[in-house]
C-alpha cells in the first residue's frame, strides 16, 4: 500500500483529529490473512448479509485490511486459541468513512425496515447511533479496530456467542444476562484472549475492540478497500 496520506486537520471538543484525503491507506496497513495464521474472512458489509440489507459503500473488495500492528496482535490471539482448536473469523475490520455515511444515510431512511427484525428490534433506526451501537465516526476507520468472532477450526462453525453479530440489542452486551452461562463464557472466552493481547473491549458488542496504542489514534481514513 502506497505511503504518505495527505490529511486535513481539525479541532473538535479541544481535540485534534484529521480525516485523511488520500485515496490509499499508508503502508503500514496489511491483509489480515498474510498476518494471521488460518483465519476465516466473512466481512458482512461486503455483501447484502448486514443491517443495511446492501453491499456498503466502499467495500469494493472482501479484504480484511488492519494496520500491522493490530494484525499481529490478532495472530497472538489466533495462535493462543489455535492449541484449543478455534480459529478467528473476521466480520469486519478497517472501515472507510464513506461506508459509515452510508449507514447514516440508511438510519435516516424510516421507511426501509427491511432489516429491523434481524438487527434492531428493540430499537427505532435513528437510536442506533444515539444509543452507540453505531458510531458517527468509527474506529474501525482508524484502522486497529475489528469485529470478530472465534469458530472450530474442525469446520468452521461459530461458537455460540448468544446473539448475531451486529444485532443491536442489551442481549449483545458482553455482559448481559439473557444469554446462558454457555453463552456468555465463550464471549468471555473471546474477551480474555483480546485483551490479553492489547485489545479493548466494547461493553456494548461482544465482537467489537480496539488495539491499545493504535498508531493512527485521530486520523480517519476514507480510502475504499480495493
Ligand atoms: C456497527 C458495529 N458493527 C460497530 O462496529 N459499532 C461500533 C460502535 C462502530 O460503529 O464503530
Ligand atoms: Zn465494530
Amino acid at each position: 500500500m502506497d505511503t504518505g496520506s495527505r490529511t486535513g486537520s481539525m479541532e473538535r471538543g479541544g481535540a485534534s483529529m484529521s480525516v485523511s484525503a488520500e485515496p490509499v491507506l499508508p503502508a503500514l496497513f496489511v491483509d489480515v490473512p498474510a498476518v494471521v495464521p488460518n483465519v476465516i474472512v466473512d466481512l458482512r458489509y461486503a455483501g447484502p448479509n448486514n443491517f443495511v440489507g446492501v453491499r456498503v459503500d466502499g467495500y469494493e473488495a472482501e479484504r480484511a485490511l488492519l494496520t500491522r500492528p493490530a494484525a499481529e496482535a490478532a495472530a497472538r490471539v489466533a495462535e493462543g486459541l489455535a492449541r484449543q482448536g478455534l480459529v478467528l473469523k473476521l466480520l469486519d475490520c478497517y472501515r472507510p468513512t464513506r461506508a459509515v455515511a452510508h449507514f447514516a444515510r440508511w438510519a435516516a431512511d424510516t421507511n426501509d425496515l427491511g432489516t429491523k427484525a434481524d438487527f434492531y428490534p428493540d430499537h427505532d433506526k435513528p437510536e442506533l447511533f444515539d444509543l452507540g451501537y453505531i458510531a458517527g465516526r468509527s474506529s474501525h476507520s482508524r484502522g486497529s479496530t475489528l469485529d470478530l468472532t472465534l469458530a472450530h477450526a474442525s469446520d468452521g462453525t461459530e461458537l455460540d456467542m448468544g446473539t448475531p453479530f451486529d444485532l443491536f440489542s442489551e442481549r449483545s452486551w458482553p455482559a448481559s444476562l439473557a444469554v446462558t452461562d454457555a453463552q456468555r463464557d465463550n464471549r468471555r472466552l473471546l474477551a480474555a484472549a483480546m485483551t490479553d493481547a492489547g485489545f479493548e473491549p466494547f461493553l456494548m458488542e461482544w465482537w467489537h475492540f480496539t488495539l491499545k496504542g493504535e498508531p493512527f489514534p485521530d486520523t480517519y481514513f476514507d480510502a475504499p478497500i480495493r
